[in-house]
């Protein structure tokens, strides 16, 4: 997948992205870093085209995705969604089934053979009869996960996917999104967690003020001068011994 040019401007407003070329390499991941406020949720939204791209364009397979229809752009690419009311009285069975909906006409049922395997594969065989509002929020953010899986695609897009994860379930996730690039996944993800973010990634964008500042691989990003001008904060990057380079904000 990659931008072209992509700008994008709220109604109004002066915020947006401005002029952004760059690639998300396929069968890698790909997170994108940058302080509040700098596009990363409206970079995410243009390449699931939850927004239209006002000047540029973003190419799947180099074709411009706003020309698929949105069947076929739903094959292609899902989002990992964050929490919405409207599912609450929904069993985990039929959000995960919803993923399913773009190979199906919309009267049609989903047949259970597509759907429990993304419920194994995902822990949530026990848990496909209860309603998602009887669910910790690691318990949805793991059927949201499932759901955008089911949709089979060949890029999946995550907005701050470990929010409600603990430790454990972070690292869990984390090695599943590499388990599904090594597969041909290509997987785009923002986090906020910047050393999370320089371990788990195979590549990298770095946004400030709607602007493309870096892309690259976590070590051709990892300049303390760059993370603090960025950031806006002291920056200091050390060595912790069997884990590496790690990079800690300094007190001010
Ligand atoms: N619906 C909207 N209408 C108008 N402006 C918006 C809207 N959504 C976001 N913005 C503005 O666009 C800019 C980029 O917002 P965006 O949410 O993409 O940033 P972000 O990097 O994801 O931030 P954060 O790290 O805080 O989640 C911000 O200045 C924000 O105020």
């Amino acid at each position: 997948m990659e931008c072209q040019h992509v700008s994008y401007q709220y109604s109004h407003q002066t915020h947006g992205l401005h002029d952004l070329t760059g690639t998300f390499p396929t069968g890698q991941v790909t997170t994108i870093i940058g302080p509040n406020g700098a596009g990363k949720s409206t970079l995410l939204n243009l390449l699931a085209q939850r927004l239209p791209v006002q000047a540029g364009q973003i190419l799947l397979d180099q074709q411009p995705i706003a020309q698929l229809k949105p069947k076929a752009l739903a094959q292609q690419v899902a989002m990992v969604t964050q929490r919405h009311q409207l599912y609450d009285e929904l069993t985990v069975r039929e959000v995960v089934a919803t993923g399913r909906l773009p190979y199906h006409g919309l009267l049609q049922a989903v047949p259970d053979a597509e759907v429990t395997p993304y419920l194994a594969a995902n822990g949530l065989t026990e848990l496909a009869t209860t309603l998602m509002q009887d669910l910790s929020g690691g318990q949805q953010q793991r059927v949201w996960l499932a759901a955008a899986l089911a949709q089979a695609p060949s890029v999946l897009l995550l907005d701050e996917p470990t929010t409600y994860l603990d430790v454990h379930f972070q690292q869990v996730l984390m090695t599943q999104l590499r388990q599904l690039a090594a597969q041909g996944m290509t997987v785009i993800q923002v986090l906020h967690d910047i050393n999370q973010a320089f371990r788990a990634s195979d590549w990298l964008w770095l946004l400030q003020d709607g602007k493309l500042v870096a892309s690259g691989t976590p070590a051709q990003l990892r300049d303390a001068q760059l993370l603090a001008q960025v950031f806006a904060t002291p920056i200091e990057i050390v060595d912790v011994p069997q884990l590496g380079p790690y990079i800690v904000q300094i007190p001010q």
